[in-house]
């Protein structure tokens, strides 16, 4: 669905990616693992269009290649990205966050039935609809920025951290979330820092230090490896 090419991405001339590759199957909920500055986040922004990469990169998504394609272009064919930091508007309300995940599409009835659709992953919204979402808690702001990536009708769904600055409790229960996300058909590219509950819920893995890509694997397989995940999380694990 998702095959990434000898990706190398730049911040101005410093180059932070090195010759990445990735795939991603149909359905299959993919995990990118690292330590701090290993990369996740810039190679998540590439794929979406937000950082410069270079002429050899190549980056084909469903059949087309989308590497020089405008962000807006690239989430309009269903490749949509729910960034770190949660990035909801705190001044809006839940219904009015919502209703911006859809904003490439202008069927204010589709937005209603897809809302009342997709409130059902967190019923807890149903009765706060117009709540401030800068009002709620860490987990509903994360909760409200997964729905909100639903809106815009996903058919691949990047998920940048979301158990940062999260208790486990929480944790868990956003985790239980995402799976049935996917148990549903929605194929998913998640990055985490959090390598034990990325590792349970992906059925893959790629680990990424320094810029590159230094394993890849079922997760299964690599769960087992504690001295392999030790080795590139120096002192985080
Ligand atoms: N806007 C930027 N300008 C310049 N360098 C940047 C910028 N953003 C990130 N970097 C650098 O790029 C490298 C990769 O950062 P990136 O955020 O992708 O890592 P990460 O694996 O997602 O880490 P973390 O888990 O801490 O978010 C780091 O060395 C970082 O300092």
């Amino acid at each position: 669905m998702l095959t990434i090419k000898h990706l190398d991405s730049y911040y101005g001339k410093a180059q932070v990616l090195h010759d990445v590759d990735i795939e991603v199957k149909e359905g299959q909920f993919v995990a990118l693992l690292g330590p701090n500055g290993a990369g996740k986040t810039t190679t998540m922004m590439s794929i979406s269009g937000l950082v410069k990469t270079s002429a050899q990169t190549q980056i084909e998504f469903l059949g087309e290649r989308i590497e020089r394609l405008k962000p807006e272009a690239i989430v309009a064919r269903g490749l949509v990205h729910v960034p770190q930091g949660r990035g909801v508007f705190p001044g809006l309300t839940i219904k009015e966050n919502l209703i911006m995940g859809a904003y490439l599409r202008n069927s204010k009835k589709e937005t209603n039935s897809d809302i009342e659709r997709l409130v059902e992953l967190f019923p807890k919204f149903k009765e706060r609809m117009s709540q401030m979402a800068g009002t709620l808690s860490g987990g509903e702001q994360q909760m409200l920025a997964i729905i909100r990536g639903l809106m815009a009708h996903p058919k691949l769904l990047m998920l940048d951290e979301p158990s940062m600055g999260l208790a486990p409790i929480i944790v868990d229960q956003i985790y239980e979330t995402i799976a049935q996300i996917n148990k549903s058909g929605m194929t998913i590219l998640l990055v985490e820092q959090n390598t034990n509950m990325a590792l349970q819920v992906a059925n893959y893995a790629y680990i990424l230090s320094v810029g590159g890509i230094v394993n890849e694997g079922e997760s299964c397989v690599l769960r087992q490896d504690e001295e392999m995940i030790k080795s590139y999380f120096k002192g985080q694990h």
